[in-house]
This record gives structure tokens, sequence and C-alpha cells, in this order.
């Protein structure tokens, strides 16, 4: 089983508000179409699909002052982010669905939150339902209640590290706008094993970012038992045919 996230500096143009990047989308939508149709065992066990928020999340995010630590009490502000999300989340299902890709939404606000201490809880149960039944669920970055703060953002790294975890998936993968985690010359890193070499290469991301960037994205996936994979949209057909395109996080 595969965990898949599209990130959104892939499928939208970060450095626009609720702007789309379609000719990108299409393409990822093109190579996860092909890979279940034709490499069936590639995906044994399903594919769980994750994408980020791009400029449609990050942009209404910081417009009202929310991250993953800063929440908020105003149900328009969350209306304004969680919606956002799901116009996003229907664009990324309507490319799937028009490729035969079987494109189910999960949306976080209604079925995760935080405790106290900010930590995720995040159902399964319905998600493995639908893997059983055929479907591919589709989960993004969202808004969440957190106890004592509202309401925070759970980013779409962390949704990949919990569904890893509690599915145990086989293999996992982050599409990003860069081709792997990049060292002071811009060249790819081919395997990341621990946080401090490479600290000092993770900056943050080029446009409006409340989640963390490509640091809070490493880190995370240094939590996992089994290796991740970084890697740009030229290399998602090769992570999906069980190749390790770009960076290996293990
Ligand atoms: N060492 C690095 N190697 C590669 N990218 C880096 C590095 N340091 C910082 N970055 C930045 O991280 C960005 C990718 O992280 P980002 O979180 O924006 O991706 P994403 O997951 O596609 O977006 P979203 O969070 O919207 O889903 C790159 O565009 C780059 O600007
Ligand atoms: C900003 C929001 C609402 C989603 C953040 O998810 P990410 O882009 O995967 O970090």
């Amino acid at each position: 089983m595969i965990v898949l996230k599209l990130g959104g500096s892939v499928i939208t143009h970060k450095d626009r508000a609720e702007t789309l990047d379609g000719e990108s989308l299409e393409q990822a939508a093109d190579s996860i179409a092909q890979t279940l149709g034709n490499e069936k065992d590639a995906l044994k066990g399903g594919l769980v699909l994750v994408h980020g928020g791009g400029s449609f999340g990050h942009h209404n995010a910081s417009k009202h002052g929310v991250s993953t630590t800063a929440g908020t009490n105003d149900a328009g502000a969350v209306l304004e982010i969680h919606g956002a999300m799901k116009t996003l989340n229907q664009f990324v299902l309507t490319r799937l669905l028009e490729r035969g890709v079987q494109a189910v939404p999960v949306h976080p606000f209604s079925t995760a939150c935080r405790d106290g201490d900010g930590a995720l809880e995040l159902p399964t149960s319905q998600v493995e339902s639908m893997l059983a039944e055929g479907f591919v669920p589709v989960l993004h970055g969202d808004v969440i209640a957190q106890t004592g703060r509202g309401a925070t953002v759970v980013s779409g790294d962390e949704l990949v590290v919990e569904l890893a975890q509690a599915l145990e998936a086989d293999r996992i993968g982050l599409c990003s706008t860069v081709p792997g985690v990049l060292d002071e010359e811009d060249a790819v890193i081919d395997r990341i094993s621990n946080y401090e070499a490479v600290e000092s290469v993770l900056g943050a991301s080029e446009t409006t970012d409340v989640t963390g960037g490509m640091a809070g994205k490493v880190n995370g996936l240094l939590e996992l038992e089994v290796a991740a994979s970084i890697f740009g949209l030229d290399g998602l057909a090769s992570f999906l045919e069980g190749k390790n395109p770009g960076t290996t996080i293990e």
C-alpha cells in the first residue's frame, strides 16, 4: 500500500492566491492513472493520496493568522480556510475521476483533531474501509479543532506520517516542486538518515507557508520506520513504478 502526497507547491502556483497549476495536476493525475491501470502489483493494497494546501490553504490560513500552532475560534476564518481546501480537493478529485481513478474525499476537519498538547488524532478506519472497497481516498491539509486553541492547521506532511504508520504503508512518497532535498550546491541529496546532517540546508519555502516547509517534511519523515522518498513531478511515474527517485529519507 502506498501513501503519496502531491505537494501544494506542485498542484498550485504557490505564489498566487488560490491559483491551480492545472498542467502539473494533470501530469500527476496521468501518472497515477497509468500506474493504477498498468501495474496493479505496484499498488497492491491500494493507494492513499494526500495533497497540500499550496496557494489555497497557506494564503487563507496566513490571512487569518492560523498555523499548525496558532489557532482561531472564528468560524468564519475556519470556513474560509476549510472551504479553500475543499475547492482544491475537488479539482484533484475531478482530474482523477476523469481518468478512471476511483478517488473519494476525506476531509480532516470532520475526522481529525489535536489534543491540548497539539498531538494529532486521525481516525483511519474509514480510510481502511475505502481501500478495501477499491476506492482511492484523497485527504488534504486542512484546519482541525484543537483543545484550547479553537482550530489549527494540519499539514499534509503530518497526515502522511500518521497514515503511513496507522496503515503500515509499504511505500511513502512526497512529490514536490523540487527534485529532492537539495544541498548547498542545489544538488539532490541521495539519502538522509538524520536531521542534524542537513539542518543547515533546510530553508523556508519561497512563498507563503504556515506549516514548516522542507524542514518540517524531513523532520516528520525521519520518525517513520519505512523509508520515504521526496521527488519532483518528473519523478512521480518512476516512484509509482517502484523506483526511488529524488531523496530517500530513512
Ligand atoms: N534544502 C532544500 N531542498 C529543497 N527545497 C527546499 C530546501 N530548503 C527549502 N526548500 C523549499 O521547500 C519547498 C518545498 O516545500 P513545501 O512545503 O513548500 O512543498 P509542498 O509540500 O509542495 O507544499 P505544501 O506545503 O503547500 O503542500 C521548495 O519549494 C523550496 O523552496
Ligand atoms: C495551510 C493549510 C490549510 C494546509 C497545509 O497543508 P500542507 O500544504 O501540506 O502543509
